[in-house]
């Protein structure tokens, strides 16, 4: 047994979370440098495995990934995913959770023109309420979330909300906040004791609060999407009518050892709606941000759907080939952003060799991706916003297996054909119809983002 080296003095109860200092992705990449590609924390009482770079991480998630199927038992998987859904079961029942998320969301048209119409749908209202906003310094990012959120809403339940309806407004706020507290809280995932604290110090008692709130509204709105289901109806039109569908089909035969149950159906769409909103809406206000720092960039961008598409009539899925420097930006767009700095917690459920080391049963293991994308030996400058670096020198799409903002492996991002498509789709429509600008003329927003579970381009208005 050869553990991978650790960054100094761990301290009875605290491990080495004593040596954190400042933001914490910076931190795992300085001991990166100092330690190599796998290192050990010790974070209180949690034994954890940080893994960096492209090798190393392939390695794990490719050729290990039935012995990284285990998920750490803390606070965040017990009180706020409830050990239920695709994103906190472990081995077998989240295979069963994941085949069928995954079948589902391409029945429902994943990658077709189905759902390119859906997005295409809210792409509309979005430019409609942006061109409404004309004339005054306006923060896109409410604007934008809303129609993602609808995305997720017409795929879970059928379902859409205007832009001024109250459900909306709230449930944005309440997935913006509980991102928000997962950093804020994750000390307890350390230190259960911290949430007796007075005060909420650790905002514990405000993400019990939204967790309610959130489960109450999901609750609700699955409430109103059930019909009377049978189970030879192979007919679906959303999420949580083939969830209930597959649940009698179950039934019906007799099959108990199953996930198929009311809880998993509550918390996948919660997941669906934790991990598919945020995350769409924080990459297409990078890209809007990203376009007023190089207007340089921003032109060429219109150029190209000028000279693809024209200005009649808007991009759709099929242009996507053709629109080389585009594709070339939302890539570097991600790379940039890096959304999803770390891959989800892992639990080691067997010994692995790996780097020379030994990671043992029972350790959690954490996936730097942010370590690959950000990678000099790889990248050569990746702290300048180059799309360029995409294409080859005939000006063709590079594919660099190295960029992976989705993560890889059969535990990567299940969204990953929605999110792609939603990305051309909306960056596209707004390139096309508006030339962003800065609030104050000379005066671009800053780049450097808000840092938490994910990462948020700080507040910025722009001007038409
Ligand atoms: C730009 C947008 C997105 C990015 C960058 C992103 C990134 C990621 C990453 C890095 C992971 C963790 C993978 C790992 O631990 O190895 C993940 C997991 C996940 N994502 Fe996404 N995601 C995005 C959009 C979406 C969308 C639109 C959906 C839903 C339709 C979604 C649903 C999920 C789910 C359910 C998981 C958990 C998968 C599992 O544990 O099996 N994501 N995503």
């Amino acid at each position: 047994r050869n553990p991978a080296p650790s960054p100094g003095l761990a301290l009875p109860v605290l491990g080495h979370l004593h040596l954190f200092q400042g933001n914490p992705i910076d931190q795992l990449n300085t001991w990166r440098q100092k330690l190599g590609n796998i290192y050990t924390l010790q974070m209180g009482p949690f034994r954890c495995v940080m893994l960096n770079g492209y090798d190393l991480i392939s390695e794990a998630l490719l050729n290990h990934h039935e012995s990284l199927l285990g998920r750490p038992n803390n606070f965040s998987h017990e009180e706020v995913f409830k050990y239920a859904g695709v994103i906190s079961l472990e081995g077998r029942k989240w295979k069963e959770q994941r085949a069928f998320m995954q079948t589902t969301l391409r029945s429902l048209g994943m990658g077709r023109s189905v759902m390119a119409e859906r997005i295409r749908i809210e792409a509309d209202y979005l430019l409609a309420t942006i061109d409404r906003a004309k004339g005054k310094a306006t923060d896109i990012s409410n604007l934008v979330n809303v129609c993602v959120t609808n995305v997720i809403c017409g795929v879970t339940f059928s379902k859409r909300f205007n832009q001024e309806d109250k459900s909306i407004i709230y449930w944005i706020g309440f997935v913006r906040r509980l991102f928000q507290l997962l950093g804020s809280s994750a000390a307890i995932n350390f230190f259960p004791v911290l949430k007796y604290l007075p005060g909420d110090r650790f905002n514990y008692r405000e993400l019990k609060s939204i967790i309610g709130q959130m489960r109450a509204t999901v609750l609700e709105w699955t409430e109103k999407d059930k019909r009377v289901i049978n189970e030879s109806d192979e007919s679906f039109c959303d999420f949580v009518q083939a969830f209930l569908t597959e649940m009698a089909r179950k039934k019906s035969q007799g099959v108990t050892d199953t996930s198929m149950d009311e809880a998993n159906l509550l918390s996948s769409v919660l997941n669906l709606f934790n991990a598919g909103t945020e995350t769409v809406t924080n990459t297409v206000v990078f890209a809007v941000l990203y376009m007023i720092n190089f207007p340089e960039i921003q032109e060429k961008l219109y150029q190209e759907i000028k000279d693809v598409v024209g200005t009649d009539r808007a991009p759709e899925m099929s242009d996507k080939p053709k629109l080389k420097f585009l594709s070339a930006f939302i890539m570097e767009t991600q790379r940039f952003a890096r959304v999803i700095p770390l891959g989800l917690d892992r639990l080691a459920t067997s010994d692995i060799n790996l780097g020379g080391y030994t990671i043992t049963k029972g350790t959690s293991v954490m996936v730097n991706l942010d370590s690959v994308l950000t990678d000099e030996k790889v990248w050569g400058d990746p702290g300048v916003f180059r799309p360029e670096r995409f294409l080859n020198d005939d000006g063709s799409l590079m594919a660099r297996k190295e960029w992976m903002p989705f993560s890889i492996g059969k535990k990567n991002c299940v969204g990953e054909g929605l999110a792609t498509m939603e990305l051309f789709i909306f960056i596209s429509a707004l390139v096309q119809k508006f030339e962003f600008l800065p609030e104050t003329e000379g005066q671009v927003p800053t780049m450097e983002p808000d840092v938490g579970f994910s990462r948020a381009a700080k507040p910025f208005s722009i001007s038409l």
